[in-house]
Order: structure tokens, then C-alpha cells, then sequence
């Protein structure tokens, strides 16, 4: 019996992996995927033509580089639709949205027109039937001073140049944001539980509470479909 069938995991599951920069999500993503045999949509970083300008002048790229994250997301959603799920997704289309778009639109970094020209498309684009909402969003959450010596130590120098302050709101707007969230069940999990890194089979706690939440939300739904 694999890990997907020990843990009962419906082999259609799509899993989002959400939590501030540095967390840890991209590391858990490619964990899950390999224990469960899914696929995985990762954001590309690299290959990003914005990202780079972006945090040398937000108020110059925001708007683009937010715009290229949606439709970026938005062609995931619709392959992972057309796959059916089985997929571990890094990073949600909520995050865009509920913490990126609205931090640098409250900052003053994105204008208003900006703001409600992205978040027009950002509407029309999320009421499709292209969108699938995941079963699950696992919140990977830790402390501030954990999540900031991850970003160092990743080393990506545009984020190690970016001050504190920047990170600081981003990890407060993250706890008020999934304080609230409600678009689908969520699983929160705390980085220092699990170590992927030096304990590979800390993995097999987190899958026992993936399957649970599954089963849980799957029930949940068929009954409101009878109803
Ligand atoms: N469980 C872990 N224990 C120790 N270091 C980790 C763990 N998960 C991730 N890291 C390290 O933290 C950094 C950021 O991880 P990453 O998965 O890229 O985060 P994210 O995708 O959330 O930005 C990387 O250097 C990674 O190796
Ligand atoms: N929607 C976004 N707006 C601005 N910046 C974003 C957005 N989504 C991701 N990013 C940035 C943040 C990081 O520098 C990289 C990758 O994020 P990570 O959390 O490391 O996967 O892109």
C-alpha cells in the first residue's frame, strides 16, 4: 500500500501550500508530491521578467508584476482542471490577492486605478468553472526570525536587499489574512513540528491530517449537495 492509500487521500486532491515568503512552502510542495505521487504547479521565480524590477521600484512594477502572477496562476488553475487534481499547488491565487495586490495598494505602491483594474480581472477570472478551489490549504506558519533566516539563508539577493520592515507587514498581513480566510478548509501547521530537511519520515504526520481533513470536507460537501 502506498502513502496516498495508507492515509486516504482521494488521488483528485489538489493541495495548496500558503504562508508567507520563506516559510517553507516550495520545500513542502515538492515533499508532498513526492510522498503522494501527485504533480506539482510551483511559481516560477527565475524565468519571472518582472520580479527583479519590481523590488527595485514597486510603484513602477507592481501593477505589472501582479498581472503576470494572474495570469501565471490562472493558467495552473486550468491545468490542473483539465488533469482532474492530483496536484500540490505552491503558493494560492488568494495570496495574490488578499496580501501582495492589497499590501502595495495600501502602501500607495500600487495605485488606485491599478488596484481596481486587477482586482476586475482577478473577479472575473476566479468565477469560471476553470477554478477549481482546492480541497485544502495548508498554512505553514513559524516565527518572524525563523522566516527571515530562511530568506538569507535561500539567498536570493533582491529579497536579501529588501528591508525587514518589507517582511515584517508581509508576515502580520499573512496572520490577519488566514484569520479570516474562508474560501476552503485549512490546515495550519507550524514549521518547527516537521523537519524535511534532516527527517524525512516527518512527513507521514502531516499526511495522516491531510487524509482526515480530506475525508472531513468531502463528507461535508456531499451532504450540502443533498441538501
Ligand atoms: N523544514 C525545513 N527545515 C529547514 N529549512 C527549511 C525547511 N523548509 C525550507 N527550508 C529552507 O528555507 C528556505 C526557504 O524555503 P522555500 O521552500 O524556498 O520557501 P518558500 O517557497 O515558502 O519561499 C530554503 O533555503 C529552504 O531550504
Ligand atoms: N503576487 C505577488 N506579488 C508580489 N510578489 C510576489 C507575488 N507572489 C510571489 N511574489 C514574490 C515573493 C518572492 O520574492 C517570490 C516567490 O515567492 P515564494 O514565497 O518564495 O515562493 O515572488
Amino acid at each position: 500500500m502506498n502513502l496516498r492509500e495508507k492515509y486516504l487521500i482521494p488521488n483528485d486532491s489538489i493541495i495548496t501550500i500558503a504562508g508567507t515568503v520563506g516559510v517553507g512552502k516550495s520545500t513542502m510542495t515538492k515533499a508532498l508530491a513526492n510522498a503522494l505521487q501527485f504533480k506539482t504547479s510551483f511559481e516560477k521565480v527565475d524565468t519571472n521578467p518582472y520580479l527583479e524590477n519590481f523590488y527595485a521600484d514597486f510603484e513602477r512594477w507592481s501593477f505589472h508584476l501582479q498581472v503576470y502572477f494572474l495570469a501565471e496562476r490562472f493558467k495552473e488553475q486550468k491545468k490542473i482542471f483539465e488533469y482532474g487534481g492530483g496536484f500540490i499547488q505552491d503558493r494560492s491565487i488568494y495570496e495574490d490577492t488578499g496580501i501582495f495586490a492589497k499590501m502595495h495598494y495600501e502602501n500607495g505602491t500600487m495605485s488606485k486605478t491599478d488596484y481596481d483594474t486587477y482586482t476586475n480581472l482577478f473577479e472575473a477570472m476566479v468565477m469560471t468553472p476553470y477554478f477549481p478551489h482546492p480541497d485544502l490549504l495548508i498554512y505553514l506558519e513559524g516565527s518572524f526570525d525563523e522566516v527571515v533566516d530562511r530568506i538569507q539563508e535561500r539567498g536570493r539577493e533582491m529579497e536579501k536587499s529588501t528591508p525587514n520592515s518589507y517582511w515584517e507587514e508581509m508576515y502580520n498581513r499573512y496572520s490577519n489574512w488566514i484569520d479570516n480566510f474562508n474560501a476552503c478548509p485549512i490546515l495550519r501547521i507550524n514549521i518547527s513540528d516537521y523537519d524535511l530537511m534532516k527527517k524525512e519520515d516527518s512527513i507521514e504526520p502531516i499526511l495522516e491530517k491531510i487524509g482526515h481533513f480530506i475525508q472531513q470536507s468531502r463528507r461535508w460537501k456531499s451532504r450540502e449537495i443533498i441538501k
